[in-house]
């Protein structure tokens, strides 16, 4: 079994070139998630692999067959999108078992009550659609996509509708649940975080094309390009020799620097004094901006506001990234 294989493909929108020659697999019970910032062609690809945009060139195959005659409800595939859409006029439990059509109704509810335990939810099967929080209608439409077990699950954005601790725990759930039901998926997201989260492997898109594609370790320290590290957050880059006078014991390959992002730098009283150029809160902790030696602004994670003008810091890691 070979999964799904998008090979070459280019869709366009008049002059906009939307996805630019990509080729991408996923294996059966793979998890992948196309990482992008807005615009870079993230959904476009999304719908071109469940059949909705049609492709200027290249193929998308599943199993080795040429799924461009399969109409869109033919392929097998499920789709979540970023507002639920759920029908308004059915309880959850009809919601949920609208794709089951071909069970009996004992088994079909047998089904929706299995769904319902899976996501959390477990004896909402008369509630009103209108009566649900937005982080349950997501919920939902993620057990009425999975319900028929689809052989490949498209989520667009399902989470980036909900506030962010919402989202977070909403991500550890679904990362939990397309593991239990070994489901073959790809997730679009903008939140490096979230893709980190649910998928085995990240895809990142920048204006149509695939920059990268690694398991978030590996994308994470060694981002294959600047522009990939930059959209990572290692904003600040650094040389050997630099990294060395922020006290980094780590060697770097020829024709590599170091890209400084989030947990790079930390206080330490015997570190280097640098000036503090802003503070500002976040959900978790207090993040100061610096200026380095070398002029550069950078990032470190405090517990508490600081009442200085400097800190003392050290270089304790990065990501190794091409000159
Ligand atoms: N229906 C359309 N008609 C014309 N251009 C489009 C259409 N849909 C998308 N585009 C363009 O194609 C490019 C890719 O858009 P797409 O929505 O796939 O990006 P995205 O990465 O999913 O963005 P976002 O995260 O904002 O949803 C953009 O330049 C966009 O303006």
């Amino acid at each position: 079994m070979v999964g799904l294989e998008v090979r070459d493909a280019v869709v366009r929108y008049g002059a906009t070139t939307a996805v630019d020659h990509v080729s991408l697999q996923v294996t059966p019970g793979a998890v992948v998630a196309l990482l992008g910032p807005s615009g870079s062609g993230k959904s476009t690809l999304l719908r071109a692999i469940a059949g909705l945009e049609p492709l200027v060139s290249g193929a998308v195959l599943w199993d080795g067959t040429d799924l461009a005659r399969v109409k869109v409800h033919k392929r097998n595939f499920g789709m979540v999108f970023q507002d639920a859409q759920l029908f308004p006029t059915m309880t959850v439990g009809r919601n949920i078992a609208y794709g089951l059509g071909s069970l009996g109704r004992a088994a079909q509810r047998e089904r929706v009550a299995e769904m319902l335990d899976l996501i959390g939810l477990p004896g909402f099967e008369s509630r009103r659609v209108t009566e649900l929080s937005g982080g349950q209608a997501q919920r939902i439409a993620l057990a009425r996509s999975l319900a028929p077990s689809p052989r490949l699950l498209l989520l667009d954005e399902p989470l980036s509708a909900l506030d962010t601790g919402l989202r977070r725990r909403l991500a550890d759930d679904l990362a939990r649940i397309l593991r239990a039901t070994h489901t073959t998926a790809i997730h679009v997201t903008h939140d490096h975080q979230e893709a980190y989260t649910v998928a085995d492997t990240v895809a990142v898109l920048q204006e149509g094309r695939l920059l990268q594609e690694a398991d978030p370790d590996a994308l994470r320290r060694t981002p294959a390009s600047r522009e990939v590290a930059a959209f990572l957050g290692f904003r600040a880059f650094v040389t050997q020799q630099q990294a060395r006078v922020l006290l980094w014991d780590g060697t770097l390959p020829v024709g590599t620097v170091l890209g400084i992002g989030p947990g790079s730098l930390v206080p330490d009283q015997a570190g280097v004094e640098v000036p503090i150029l802003d503070q500002g809160f976040t959900v978790d902790d207090v993040e100061v901006g610096v200026r380095l030696p070398d002029g550069q602004r950078a990032v470190v994670s405090v517990p508490e506001r600081l009442d200085s003008s400097t800190m003392r810091i050290r270089l304790i890691g990065g990501a190794v990234t091409p000159v």
